[in-house]
């Protein structure tokens, strides 16, 4: 809860200024090896290269037999090294055995007896004409890879026929460059999880969201925990977030911990009344602030603190569309500065409307975008959601506001499309060009084709 805080007191950055901050007080996680179901969407690091060859021994393409030289062929036990007219029984993907020189399918021989009565195998059946070739039916060893090849690139973001490229290879792990864990820290003691809200309660907006926009801001989302309005929670939660062995039941499974997180987030208690700990919390675990307050709307009373452990902190308000706004703002330069990326440029949107100005104080706005121009959607105050639901984007507006038809600053969000890029001015000079360039027909139009 929020008992008057001071608002605009502390907001020290621009909104351009805490961008730039956040992505440059992180550097990127050193990368590492991964095991391979945890791969999927990560980037490789370094080249995987295949341990031995693939397949790395001879095989069977077919069910049938391993034979050696023509027919008839004297059964051997299966495995045993062929001499000349010896056959084996094989079953696809078996191991060629010494001696043989190519597969017989099960379709082109019969099983008869010789003279003697001996069991022997001829050809028959389906066999077709020079059957068995030499090496035929037979998978060769490194027909796929010789040992030592690339079989993925350094760089490559791994899908899912990568990780199954990997694993036939034998590979358990991967090397792949880092990428943040983020957990949260869910606070306020009127924060409901379930139904709808009571007079004094609120439904929790962000679990069910903040996961989700983390992983598509190249996060990894963590473990949420929630806590009331109490300080002593907030400092134990914020210390440690792992649930440690003597805080399971006897009955609760023992499931692996998650490594240590490399950035929490938190919701609510940024504002400066006796409910709101954030940065008591931080200060009291030896922290610093990176960032206390921006000087946007909304959005304003966000915090970034880095702990003596090196995990950074994002405080986000408790306003759902205020808490959004400083994710975009913080925690998007800031994961991609963890996770090896590049601070995304700022795009232009042109402006619907006119926006006045609003001095010391860049205000982010969900649009709409309607016949190209881009308009500010309603339901968009900073305890709402239906303005950001419906939006294509955010207008960065800048203190001194925006003209209508003016390009203004913007950007997409993390689900949505791209923004349109704007088209350049119409340039008469380039359009000419290329049509004087074009080539002239050197006669009459030949129409002969039509009458075919
Ligand atoms: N006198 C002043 N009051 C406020 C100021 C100010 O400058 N002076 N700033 C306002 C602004 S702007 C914001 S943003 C908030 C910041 O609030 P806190 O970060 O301290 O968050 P809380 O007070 O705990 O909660 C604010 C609001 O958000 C609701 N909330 C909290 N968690 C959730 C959740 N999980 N899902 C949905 N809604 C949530 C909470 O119930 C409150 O309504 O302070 C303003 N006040
Ligand atoms: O700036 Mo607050 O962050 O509007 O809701």
């Amino acid at each position: 809860m929020t008992v008057a805080p001071n608002e605009g007191h502390h907001a020290a950055h621009t909104w351009h200024e805490a961008r730039q901050r956040a992505f440059d007080v992180a550097a990127p996680i050193p990368s590492g090896p991964v095991p391979l179901g945890a791969a999927l969407g990560r980037t490789l690091a370094s080249d995987a290269l295949a341990v031995q060859d693939m397949p790395h021994y001879a095989s069977s393409a077919m069910d049938g037999w391993a034979v050696n030289g023509s027919g008839p062929w004297i059964l051997n036990e299966p495995g045993q090294r062929l001499a000349p007219h010896q056959a084996s029984p094989i079953v696809t993907g078996g191991l060629i055995p010494p001696g043989a020189k190519a597969v017989l399918r099960s379709e082109s021989g019969v099983i008869t007896t010789d003279d003697d009565g001996l069991p022997v195998l001829a050809l028959g059946g389906s066999a077709k004409p020079g059957e068995p070739r030499n090496g035929q039916h037979i998978r060769k060893a490194a027909g796929e890879a010789a040992e030592g090849d690339i079989l993925l690139n350094a760089g490559t973001v791994l899908n899912p026929a990568h990780i199954a490229l990997a694993a036939l290879a034998g590979l358990d792990q991967l090397d792949v460059l880092g990428k943040p864990l983020v957990r949260f820290l869910l606070t306020g003691s009127e924060v409901v999880t379930r139904g709808v809200p009571l007079p004094g309660q609120v439904r929790d907006t962000f679990g069910p969201q903040l996961g989700a926009v983390v992983e598509l801001l190249g996060g990894i989302a963590g473990e949420q925990l929630r806590v009331g309005d109490n300080y002593e929670e907030w400092i134990d939660a914020l210390q440690d977030t792992e649930p440690t062995l003597d805080e399971l039941t006897p009955d609760e499974p023992f499931v692996e911990a998650e490594p240590p997180a490399d950035v929490v987030i938190t919701t609510g208690g940024t504002g400066r009344s006796g409910t709101d700990h954030l940065r008591k919390a931080v200060a009291e675990l030896g922290g610093s602030l990176l960032i206390d307050g921006i000087a946007m709307r909304p959005g304003h009373p966000a915090v970034l603190a880095e702990l003596p452990d090196g995990r950074f902190v994002l405080g986000l308000p408790g306003n759902p569309l205020a808490a959004m706004m400083a994710l975009f703002t913080v925690g998007a330069p800031l994961l991609a500065a963890l996770g090896h990326g590049h601070l995304e440029e700022v795009g232009e949107v042109p402006c619907g409307t006119t926006i006045d100005a609003e001095p010391g104080r860049t205000r982010l706005m969900p649009f709409k975008l309607v016949y190209g121009l881009a308009s500010p959607t309603q339901h968009a105050g900073p305890g709402m959601m239906r303005g950001l639901a419906g939006a294509d984007g955010v207008m960065v507006v800048p203190p001194h506001g925006v003209q209508l038809g003016e390009m203004v600053p913007a950007f997409a969000l993390p689900w949505g499309k791209a923004l349109p890029v704007p088209k350049a001015p119409e340039d008469k000079t380039r359009k000419v060009a290329p049509r004087q360039q074009r080539k002239a027909p050197s006669g009459p139009v030949d129409w002969s084709a039509l009458d075919a």
